[in-house]
């Protein structure tokens, strides 16, 4: 695994930043496989840079759209990870609608729609079962609990090592979400972290010994890159490497 840590000086410049990786891991996706697969994450933080791939020309045909975690929530509700990326990005350009990926929501048990949500990456990827099948990027937010994705502290959801899709929770909400073994099966893992309310957990995500129970986002150790991208407020006391 290579690990960098990159802090960019404001917002924007980490949005910039984050773009030109994306676009960069893309191109060569695209190169070697014909084909570029991507998994988002939600919360506030990824929103302008959706919007800013959204004003890219790209051979959208080309690129396949995950998300890494969803909220147990139907698609036009305002909590969906999915109604905000269609509304930031995949409703601005013209990708076939084959290419995008939703989590299944409408199943009445998070159970059901997580292991529909398996098979159906399992039959993309055409990966056999016990498999972790590798997409490009991932994308992580971290929350000021060090959660990523839905992998809460302290929750089931960090136990579970042999599938790719798991339930999560965050108290009573109920959430779909990627294991961590299968965010590690990534060519490349960014994290996308902004805000100074982010720093108690960083410190702890980064410390030489901390609980990957109790701070979530210790988990994430890929076999591929793995790519810290901060703002100044978020990361300023942190190394860069
Ligand atoms: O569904 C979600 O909420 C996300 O996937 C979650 O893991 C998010 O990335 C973090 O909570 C950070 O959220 P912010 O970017 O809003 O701080």
């Amino acid at each position: 695994m290579s690990k960098k840590i990159e802090v960019l000086s404001d917002q924007a410049a980490l949005i910039a930043r984050s773009l030109e990786l994306i676009l960069s891991k893309l191109e060569t996706a695209i190169l070697l496989r014909g084909r570029f697969t991507i998994a988002l994450s939600g919360g506030s933080t990824p929103k302008p840079l959706y919007e800013a791939i959204a004003n890219q020309k790209l051979p959208w045909d080309k690129i396949h759209v995950f998300w890494g975690d969803e909220r147990y929530v139907p698609s036009d509700h305002p909590d969906s990870n999915e109604l905000m990326a269609r509304r930031a990005w995949l409703d601005r350009v013209d990708i076939p609608a084959t290419n995008i990926h939703p989590t299944p929501t409408l199943d009445g048990d998070p159970a059901v729609s997580a292991a529909k949500y398996e098979k159906h990456l399992q039959e993309f990827f055409q990966a056999t079962p016990g498999e972790f099948p590798s997409l490009d990027v991932i994308l992580l937010g971290m929350g000021d609990d060090a959660h990523t994705a839905s992998l809460f502290p302290h929750t089931e959801a960090l136990k579970v090592s042999d599938r790719l899709i798991t339930v999560g929770n965050k108290d009573t909400s109920q959430r779909i979400t990627f294991t961590y073994p299968f965010i590690n099966a990534a060519r490349c893992v960014m994290f996308v972290v902004a805000g100074a309310n982010k720093r108690p957990a960083l410190a702890q995500v980064f410390a030489p010994n901390a609980s990957d129970f109790t701070y979530p986002s210790r988990l994430i150790q890929p076999q591929g890159e793995l790519w810290w991208l901060l703002d100044a407020a978020a990361g300023s006391e942190l190394k860069q490497r």
